[in-house]
């Protein structure tokens, strides 16, 4: 199978944090949200593939290569957008940033950088260090983009973005996604980004992968049900992640199949309910009453 990135055995530690051993694939072609609370090492991670941060141990393949020995290389084809990656360079104006960013890679697209700087109402001429909290987001957005990248790592693209701008940058990244061989990998809190945009989800849960799953298979199985009445032995059952009484309520991550037997039980179910993503995070990360 033909991997955007695949990782291997990485550690990368910090005196209070430790991140994996982690393990990851990421199949070209998908977009997948990394996923956990403040402090669970998304951006350690996506820092980590860019060879931001030094890893303790591990191995890390790029587009097929590996990102220590063909940084330059590899570094070509990704568009990577987070970790103040500019502000090193934060008295140059926008334009000024363009141009030294523009000089680093040669698919470098000087008419998509000024579509986008105009689609996105960015003032060119304004110092990157001037810029607000936003506006800087959506350059580090746009020089990713700029230069048609075949892989686009984003930590949390749209945060502290004005909200027309956010869905002009789901769109841009949809569209992005049309050709087959492109791939994303980003870290994000918003539940709008991942619905639109992500085919699997990477739970990460203090430093470690909690859960690896496909958003859609994932929503068609978690449910709450509503029901007559619970014969006890439910109570001992993993497809049942949670009983609440008065009234009757379970949470299941087996949909189909519990459905299926209650009814040979004709025990009458009285409303299901798709549980929102974010309730079936928070399901993940706790455990079963049941397990
Ligand atoms: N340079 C550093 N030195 C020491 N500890 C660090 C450093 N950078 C991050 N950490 C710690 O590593 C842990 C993971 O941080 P990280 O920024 O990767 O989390 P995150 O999942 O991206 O969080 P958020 O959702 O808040 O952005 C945190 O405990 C953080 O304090």
């Amino acid at each position: 199978m033909n991997f955007a990135v695949e990782i291997q055995s990485l550690v990368k530690t910090y005196n209070n944090f430790k991140l994996g051993p982690l393990d990851l694939k990421v199949e070209k072609g998908m977009v997948i949200g990394l996923l956990g609370s403040n402090g669970s090492g998304k951006s350690t991670l996506l820092q980590t593939i860019m060879k931001l941060r030094n890893p303790d141990n591990g191995s890390i393949q790029v587009l097929g290569m590996d990102i220590n020995q063909h940084e330059v290389q590899v570094k070509e084809r990704i568009g990577f957008a987070g970790g103040g990656l500019y502000e090193a360079f934060k008295q140059l104006t926008v334009d000024g940033l363009a141009e030294l960013v523009g000089h680093w890679y040669r698919n470098w697209d000087q008419q998509y950088y000024t579509l986008l700087t105009e689609r996105y109402h960015i003032n060119r001429k304004e110092k990157f260090a001037h810029c607000s909290m936003g506006t800087k987001k959506k350059v580090e957005f746009v020089l990713a983009m700029a230069h048609h990248p075949e892989l686009l790592i984003l930590d949390e693209p749209t945060a502290s973005v004005d909200l027309i701008s956010q869905q002009r940058m789901r769109e841009d990244l949809s569209q992005f996604m049309e050709d087959g061989d492109h791939t994303i990998v980003m870290a994000t809190h918003l539940q709008e980004e991942v619905k639109q945009l992500c085919d699997y989800i990477c739970l990460l849960d203090n430093g470690e992968i909690k859960d690896m799953f496909e958003k859609d298979e994932i929503q068609n199985r978690w449910a709450r049900l509503w029901l007559s009445d619970l014969p006890d032995h439910f109570q001992d059952d993993i497809r049942v992640w949670q009983i609440e009484e008065s009234p009757t309520q379970i949470v299941t991550n087996q949909l189909v199949e519990l459905e299926k037997e209650l009814q040979q039980q004709q025990i009458e179910i009285n409303q299901v309910k798709r549980l929102e993503l974010h309730e079936i995070l928070e399901y993940i990360l706790q455990p079963s009453s049941n397990s």
